[in-house]
């Protein structure tokens, strides 16, 4: 761990947006009997702010509240919406620097990257600004000569978020946009190792004009409890999720009872394939961006890297050399890799290594914790990876990028369909057959080819499988907070 402490308000330019408090139905207030929990920079170990802890009751106050609010929501037009969501998009965007600070100081990312973060993030609401204005209905021929039918869609009602830590903005923003442009009000909890990029949102929402009662951003250390009152409030009319499959299926379970429509963006397990006709040069770079974005923490991070024969050799020693030039470190500072977001992430990526090494992979880079101490790792490259070995199957989160081998095309998509998963994968080819034909057979819900990058608003992000349920970003990203009704009149 680094030996120096964080003076947050001391980096940013407007101080007030570092908001400590709960905001509930549009109010500003603090935990049930003044609770509170510590917000940590993972990068240095120190307490960076302590916030208020929302208990369950008060999460329950706010959606009673959040229901008559979102009626007068609905009912302005959708221009006024708009104008309020792209008067918080310029918000966002003036203020990207302090959100982009704020952001690397509770998570880790290297402050440019955060900076990426903020602008994506930003893009939600500025597209679905866009999108408010484009929730068409349909008329359809009757059935009979005196029927009119016309099929409107009209805003689910109260939704509710749970959001992860690994990007405590644009995780917000893909969910909160389409909601708000639907005319829908939405209840967020944000991860507690990451809070504050959540309401400094808040603090913005309320600057740019957002009515009371449509937003809440609830800071609380009791996810299930609050994850329970999402689900059995009988005001909830939709859960969104992003996190892991495990937790995914306790809140599927929990909504069954109230038949809730829910969105679920879970685990991935994205394969990343190198075919002997690819430009190798822009494979390593792709690897690069898409294994070491976030230092491997995000779900459509390259887990597994399956190189063919003939480029084996040469790939693994190019990305090896490329690996070579990256700077581990404090996020703040100028780093290329900031930390891991807690202990459990360090021991996660230590067993996966081990698990390959036992098993009889080999370390051509890092490979152990970094010398700075703390959660800083090595980022690593194991060779001879195999389809029986832990990272084949598990997301590591971390930045270790086990190469695997294969021979023929069957062979890779094969193993690149070997898991319960199917949110991103990609692959590298000169051949305009094959990438037809693989980006066909991949059993994923999205396919980079010849990129490494995927993420942006205006393409659906989602995955099959055990990756997911529905679509966020693009057109179809409002589909999930409006419901269709049709209208049948005789005349
Ligand atoms: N973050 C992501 O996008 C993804 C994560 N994963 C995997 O999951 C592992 C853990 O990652 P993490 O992001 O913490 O994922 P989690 O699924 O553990 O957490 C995601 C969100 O759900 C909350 N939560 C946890 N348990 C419950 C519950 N019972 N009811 C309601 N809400 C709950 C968390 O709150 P809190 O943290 O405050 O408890 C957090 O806000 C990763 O190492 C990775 O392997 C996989 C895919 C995607
Ligand atoms: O938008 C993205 O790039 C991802 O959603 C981040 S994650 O959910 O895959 O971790």
């Amino acid at each position: 761990m680094l030996d120096t402490t964080t003076d947050l308000k001391g980096l940013l330019n407007d101080p007030t947006l570092l908001e400590t408090r709960a905001y509930l139905a549009g109010e500003w207030s603090d935990g049930a009997d003044g609770k509170t929990f510590e917000v940590l920079n993972p990068a240095r170990g120190d307490v960076i702010a302590t916030v208020a802890d929302a208990s369950r009751a008060q999460v329950s106050d706010a959606i009673a509240l959040s229901k008559p609010a979102q009626k007068a929501w609905a009912a302005r037009t959708a221009k006024e919406r708009a104008n309020i969501l792209r008067a918080w998009f310029n918000l966002m965007v003036e203020n990207a620097d302090d959100l982009a600070t704020i952001l690397t100081a509770e998570q880790g990312k290297p402050l440019a990257e955060a900076k990426g973060e903020i602008i994506y993030g930003a893009s939600f609401i500025e597209w679905f600004a866009e999108e408010a204005k484009r929730v068409y209905g349909e008329t359809v021929p009757g059935h009979q000569a005196d029927k009119r039918i016309t099929v409107l869609r009209q805003p689910i009602g109260v939704c509710a978020a749970i959001t992860p830590w690994n990007f405590p903005n644009a995780m917000i923003t893909r969910k909160v946009g389409p909601a708000l442009a639907a005319g829908c009000s939405i209840l967020v909890r944000p991860a507690a190792l990451t809070p504050l990029s959540a309401l400094a949102l808040g603090v913005l929402a309320d600057r740019a004009g957002l009515p009371k009662g449509i937003l809440s951003i609830i800071p609380s250390t009791d996810s299930s409890g609050i994850g329970k009152e999402f689900c059995e409030n009988p005001i909830v009319a939709k859960l969104s999720f992003t996190g892991s499959t495990e937790v995914g299926r306790i809140l599927l379970k929990q909504a069954a009872d109230q038949v809730m429509k829910c969105s679920m963006e879970l685990g991935g397990n994205a394969p990343f394939i190198v075919f002997d006709d690819a430009d190798l040069d822009a494979a390593v770079e792709g690897a690069m961006a898409c294994k070491f974005r976030n230092n491997g923490q995000t779900c459509v991070c390259a887990n597994r890297i399956y190189v063919q024969d003939g480029v084996y050799d040469d790939f693994a020693q190019r990305l090896a050399t490329r690996l070579a030039q990256m700077k581990v470190g404090d996020g703040l500072d100028g780093a290329d890799l900031g930390p891991l977001i807690e202990p459990a992430a360090v021991d996660k990526v230590l067993e996966h290594i081990k698990d390959a090494t036992d098993k009889g992979g080999q370390i051509i880079s890092g490979g152990k914790a970094h010398a700075l101490g703390g959660m800083f790792f090595e980022p690593t490259i194991v060779t001879g990876v195999t389809q029986d070995m832990k990272v084949a199957q598990e997301e590591t989160f971390g930045p270790l990028a086990p190469l695997f081998r294969f021979e023929t095309d069957d062979e890779a998509i094969a193993y690149a369909n070997d898991t319960i998963f199917g949110l991103a994968s990609y692959f590298y080819s000169g051949g305009l057959s094959r990438v037809a034909k693989v980006s066909e057979a991949l059993e994923y819900g999205i396919v980079g080819v010849n990129t490494g990058i995927i993420s942006t608003e205006v393409a659906p992000f989602g995955g099959v499988k055990q990756s997911g349920l529905g679509r966020e970003g693009s057109r179809h990203g409002i589909e999930d907070y409006l419901e269709m009704k049709y209208v049948c009149v005789s005349v």
